[in-house]
């Protein structure tokens, strides 16, 4: 075992999965604090565009929401993640299938909420290109995202823990996460 893995084992706070809405920060916040407790990182959105060799973009429109959504499943529960891992998921993974549930199972969950005016903010300023948005921007974007919020809370907010995305730290996630 590499002196690394020993100290992952060592720390031994298991799998956290980010989760919550697009644009909430999951892919940002948990490579943030994989780096500051130098533990295994994975986004599972790279990981999927890893495996498909193309974008979540083209594959949505190659291939349809539904294989997507199944997919990202498939590769959720697939991995083999260390001991100790950082797993940010897909705004949406947590709303289909038993994946909450799963992942409530296999670790702690973390939920990044925010506001959808705050969320439409993050999204505009954002260079990843997000089909389930449809290129929306301004009131449309916000409108868009209340009523996708409404429709996905209920999943969200199964996580074992929910964090306040403003003024977000990597102090702050440790310490909410040791509750
Ligand atoms: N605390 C913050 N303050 C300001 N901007 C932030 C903050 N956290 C993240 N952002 C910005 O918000 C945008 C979205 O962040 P990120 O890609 O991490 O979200 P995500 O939850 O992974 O979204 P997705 O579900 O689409 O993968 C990025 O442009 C990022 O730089
Ligand atoms: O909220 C969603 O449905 C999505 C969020 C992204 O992370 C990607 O997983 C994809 O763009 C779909
Ligand atoms: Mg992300």
């Amino acid at each position: 075992m590499s002196d690394t893995n020993e100290l992952q084992v060592a720390k031994g706070f298991g799998r956290i999965f980010f989760v919550g809405f697009m644009g909430c920060g999951k892919t940002t916040w948990g490579r943030k604090l994989a780096t500051h407790l130098n533990c295994h990182f994975v986004d599972l959105d790279h990981l999927l565009e890893e495996k498909a060799g193309m974008g979540v973009a083209e594959y949505f429109s190659s291939f349809g929401e539904d294989a997507f959504r199944q997919l990202e499943s498939d590769l959720l529960k697939q991995t083999e993640y260390p001991a100790d891992a950082i797993i940010s998921t897909g705004g949406g993974l947590p709303c289909f299938f038993d994946n909450m549930e799963w992942m409530n199972a296999n670790g702690k969950t973390a939920y990044i909420k925010l506001s959808p005016k705050t969320l439409a903010q993050r999204l505009e300023g954002s260079k990843t290109e997000r089909p389930v948005l449809q290129g929306k921007k301004g009131d449309e974007l916000v409108e868009f995202i209340t009523s996708k919020l409404a429709e996905r809370e209920s999943f969200y907010e199964q996580a074992t823990h929910i964090i306040d995305g403003i003024s977000l730290s990597v102090e702050r996630l440790e310490e909410e996460l040791a509750k």
